[in-house]
């Protein structure tokens, strides 16, 4: 059986990775979001398991310090990370699985599983077209959205450490090249180690 894919997409908050990955979930019936656990309070319309996993700073440390995150990471104040068991299980299963983590998290995938990981970085098409998309999702106070510009400039200097670079200046475009990318990862020789063993023996 094929192994998985897994697709890492990082970017600089409202540059777009949330709604992107949502319509791509809903188009491509293979692939599973990865439920991060979060110390971040729920955002009006969040739902427990489905966006995140709301948990303690206490829960969270308890979580770090019995290994259960295959990457985890301060960003903009709040402790975030994902669980390894699930990835593993689909990934065995042959499902692909996509990721919304920040810059640190995705070296720590790299780290930890080489080419395995597709690392995506998502561009926002201008500075001033990215403030106005985090102003008009309206879920972020002036002190948050100060935060997350400043962090998105630290950010964007990574873009290069990434396999692919999906601009998201049209929605649609973006979210092709998304799809794309799922395409060719899929098509990776090390996931068709079945198909090849027939040739090879
Ligand atoms: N191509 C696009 N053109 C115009 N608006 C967009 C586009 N893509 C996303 N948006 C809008 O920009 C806002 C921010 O998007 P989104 O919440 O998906 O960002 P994000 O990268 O997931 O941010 P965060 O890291 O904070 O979760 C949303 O209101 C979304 O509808
Ligand atoms: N390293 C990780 N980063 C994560 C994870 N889940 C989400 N994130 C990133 O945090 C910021 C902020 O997200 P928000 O939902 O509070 O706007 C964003 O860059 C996410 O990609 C994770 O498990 N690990």
């Amino acid at each position: 059986m094929r192994r998985g894919c897994l697709m890492v997409i990082s970017a600089p908050s409202g540059a777009g990775k949330t709604t992107l990955i949502r319509q791509l979930l809903r188009l491509e019936k293979n692939l599973i979001f990865s439920v991060s656990h979060t110390t971040r309070s729920p955002r009006p319309g969040e739902v427990e398991g489905k966006d995140y996993y709301f948990v303690s700073r206490e829960e969270f440390e308890s979580l770090v310090a019995a290994g259960a995150f295959l990457e985890w990471a301060e960003v903009h104040g709040n402790l975030y990370g994902t669980s390894m068991e699930k990835i593993r299980e689909h990934l065995d299963s042959g499902r692909d699985v996509v990721l919304d983590i920040d810059v640190q998290g995705a070296r720590q995938v790299r780290k930890k599983m080489g080419l395995e990981a597709a690392l995506i970085f998502i561009l926002p098409p201008s500075w001033s077209e990215l403030e106005r998309r985090l102003r008009s999702r309206g879920t972020e106070d002036e002190a948050s959205l100060r935060r997350r510009l400043d962090a998105a400039r630290q950010e964007i200097q990574a873009a290069s450490e990434f396999d692919y670079l999906v601009l998201n200046d049209r929605f649609d475009r973006a979210l092709s090249a998304l799809r794309s990318i799922l395409t060719a990862e899929r098509l990776r020789s090390f996931r068709h180690s079945d198909l090849l063993r027939q040739w090879l023996t």
